[in-house]
């Protein structure tokens, strides 16, 4: 099963220092990273500094290393919220509406919790490469994503992100890397919030000992209510993709054959902002800035115009939650969202 060549070895990577580099690429929106070398021993393995530096070549004439932010608009954020089913069965919802549109005396449209993950798909989805091992780009799976927010999200802002790998496992058929983005808005040493994403790359296992896999992971392992929200639409991952994750995998048939699905599949965080938008509503009394902390484990891929219903079970301050498709009876997506307190209307 093993893909990755023979001369991968992780510990010897470990050895090596990366020159700190920042580099900026167009997605969508402008974004500039940070690669803090300080950060992690295994930085190198993703902040391979030749990918970089090829990078810098061939954006020479359009980097600006004073101006490194995402520029977050009004529209941005409901075109997000559209994405994952705001306002879908009601367009004058009245807990919905004003993820996607300026009531009257609103300042500005609301940022649903889960529109931070897009931060970290600004510095990620051009691929990483790391060196000596050998992945197929179109057999990478979204695994998991975990979500720290930290303050309100603004309405607009400039965001610097800073990236690390926060871990890297071996599972023979499967190699899982786990990439930390944290988010700070420019000018303010305050972060905004953290992602970690873990993907799941098939096929690119075997590279260490399989009597000891090699395992690494920089952050503690720790970490009924039930509602039916019917929702995606055919065109759901069409819509999605808007906001900044151009993967053919989810848009062209062609490409999902390759990858070995029947038809283009849904983003695992369009699935993801499905769930949490049905907690808001559902125990949060429709308040975004409610939520602290989102996990989620994509179990099994998702199409578009299926079925997706969220269960949710309160224990304290946690909602427990699964996503199932109603269509197939198949969980696709289980986690835990962390809550600052609970509305005295529930
Ligand atoms: C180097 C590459 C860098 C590239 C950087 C790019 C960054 C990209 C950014 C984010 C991604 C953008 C692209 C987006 C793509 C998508 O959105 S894809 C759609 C969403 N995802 C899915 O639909 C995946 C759904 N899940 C599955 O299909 C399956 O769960 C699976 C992932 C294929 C795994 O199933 P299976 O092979 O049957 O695994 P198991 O045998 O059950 O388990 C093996 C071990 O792996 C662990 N594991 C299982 N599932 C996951 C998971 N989802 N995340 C993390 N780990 C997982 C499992 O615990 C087992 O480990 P052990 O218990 O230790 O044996």
């Amino acid at each position: 099963m093993a893909s990755s060549d023979s001369e991968f070895n992780p510990d010897l990577l470990l050895a090596h220092k990366l020159p700190e580099v920042c580099f900026r690429f167009t997605f969508f929106y402008t974004i500039e990273t940070e690669l803090d070398p300080c950060k992690s021993h295994f930085l190198l393995l993703i902040a391979d500094a030749f990918h970089l530096q090829r990078k810098l070549r061939g954006t020479e004439r359009s980097i600006d290393f004073d101006c490194l932010w995402w520029l977050i608009k009004n529209r941005d954020v409901a075109i997000y919220a559209l994405g994952v089913g705001a306002c879908g069965q009601d367009a004058v919802d009245s807990v919905e509406l004003k993820f996607v549109y300026h009531e009257n005396g609103q300042e500005h449209v609301q940022v649903l919790p889960t529109f931070v993950s897009l931060f970290s798909l600004g510095s990620l989805t051009d691929g990483l490469d790391l060196p000596g091992f050998k992945y197929d780009p179109s057999l990478l799976l979204h695994g998991q994503q975990y979500i720290e927010v930290y303050r309100p999200l603004p309405s607009k802002a400039s965001l610097i992100n800073k990236v690390s790998l926060a871990g890297l496992q071996d599972k023979g058929k499967a190699a899982i890397l786990e990439i930390e983005t944290r988010s700070y808005e420019q000018g303010s040493d305050e972060l905004l919030c953290m992602n970690r994403t873990t993907v799941f790359l098939r096929g690119a296992g075997g590279f260490s000992n399989s009597s000891q896999p090699f395992s690494y992971k920089n952050y503690p392992s720790n970490q009924g209510l039930a509602v039916k929200i019917p929702q995606t639409q055919p065109s759901a991952a069409l819509l999605y993709r808007l906001s900044g994750d151009y993967n053919p995998l989810h848009s062209d048939p062609n490409v999902a054959k390759r990858a070995g699905f029947p038809r283009p599949i849904l983003h695992g965080l369009c699935t993801l902002g499905f769930a949490i938008k049905a907690i808001i509503k559902c125990i949060c009394n429709g308040d975004p800035s409610a939520v602290k902390t989102i996990s989620g484990r994509f179990l099994a891929t998702v199409f578009p115009g299926e079925t997706l219903i969220t269960e949710m079970w309160l224990q304290g301050l946690r909602v427990i939650y699964q996503t199932k498709v109603k269509e197939r009876n198949k969980a696709v997506l289980s986690g835990y969202v962390d809550i600052r307190g609970l509305s005295s209307s529930l």
